[in-house]
């Protein structure tokens, strides 16, 4: 099996294209090749499928096996690897994902090869019940969440995956491996979700870390940087335009009044080609 390694702001993937359909070993494969000492390596197992409904299909698997609805840091790899293939010509094309529907991208490219990439990422969904919470409030803002004896407070937003953005005094700081898996498996979250601890600076800059649901610790999140940006603006922190700054780099998000979609631009990255011989 042919295969590129990629990444978007540090948050690798292992890249697949040429499939027709999702392999049913895909979940077993991704736990394998993903892992740090016996495998590849990475986040997640991205594959770029054929579409009906838009230029290609991207469906992710974290490194736990599990499925993810969408991944914005692995779209803007899939956008930059069919473009560069040669794939798709131009400076747009659409990308159908699993829970977030057909989204559009713009390229920006130096000397032919795509550097930067700007996705629409849809609408937020803020109806509390759509996303993986037991919470009977809609939106849910600010909502008082217990882990030990620590009571932190979070705004649910879904990117069409799950997310729970929480303010803290020093998110660069903050102990992600003591909090992160405790939020991610909390029965609020009956299907768990992606955590991100935030601070903001200034009305357009936070800095943001993530503890992502199937994957922990990740050096970024696209999708936590755009419900980060959503969450910031419905609680009065920010503008609706933010770099929301992760371990990995920058994102720059901004949540459109008209049309009410989040576009995310960001880098993405090849980093090797292999071949991965286990079965
Ligand atoms: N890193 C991603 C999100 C990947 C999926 C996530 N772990 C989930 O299970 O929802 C991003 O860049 O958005």
């Amino acid at each position: 099996m042919q295969f590129t390694k990629m990444n978007g702001l540090g948050n690798d993937f292992i890249v697949i294209y040429g499939e027709a359909v999702l392999p049913e070993h895909a979940s077993e494969l991704a736990v394998k090749a993903c892992n740090r000492n016996f495998g590849i390596g990475a986040d997640g197992l991205v594959y770029i499928l054929p579409s009906a409904n838009a230029d290609f299909m991207m469906r992710i698997i974290n490194s736990d096996g599990t499925e993810a609805e969408q991944c914005g840091n692995a779209i803007r790899c899939v956008a930059k690897y069919v473009a560069d293939h040669g794939y798709k010509d131009g400076d747009e094309l659409t990308i159908e994902t699993l829970g977030a529907g057909v989204q559009r991208v713009q390229l920006q490219k130096e000397d032919g090869i795509v550097k930067m990439v700007r996705v629409d990422m849809g609408a937020p969904v803020l109806d509390g019940l759509q996303i993986p919470t037991t919470v009977d409030q809609n939106p849910v803002i600010g909502h008082p969440i217990e882990v030990g004896d620590r009571t932190f407070h979070f705004t649910a937003v879904s990117m069409g995956n799950p997310h729970a953005v929480i303010y803290v005094d020093d998110a660069v700081n903050v102990d992600l491996h003591t909090w992160g898996p405790r939020l991610e498996v909390h029965r609020l979250f009956p299907r768990k979700i992606n955590v991100e601890f935030a601070t903001v600076n200034n009305r357009n800059q936070v800095d943001m870390r993530v503890w992502e649901r199937g994957a922990g610790p990740t050096l970024a999140c696209g999708t936590g940087a755009c419900a980060t940006l959503v969450s910031s603006v419905l609680n009065g922190k920010t503008d609706r335009q933010a770099t929301i700054s992760l371990a990995g780099g920058d994102l720059f998000i901004e949540w459109d009044e008209t049309d009410n979609h989040v576009y995310m631009t960001g880098p993405a990255e090849v980093v090797f080609t292999g071949r991965w011989l286990k079965s």
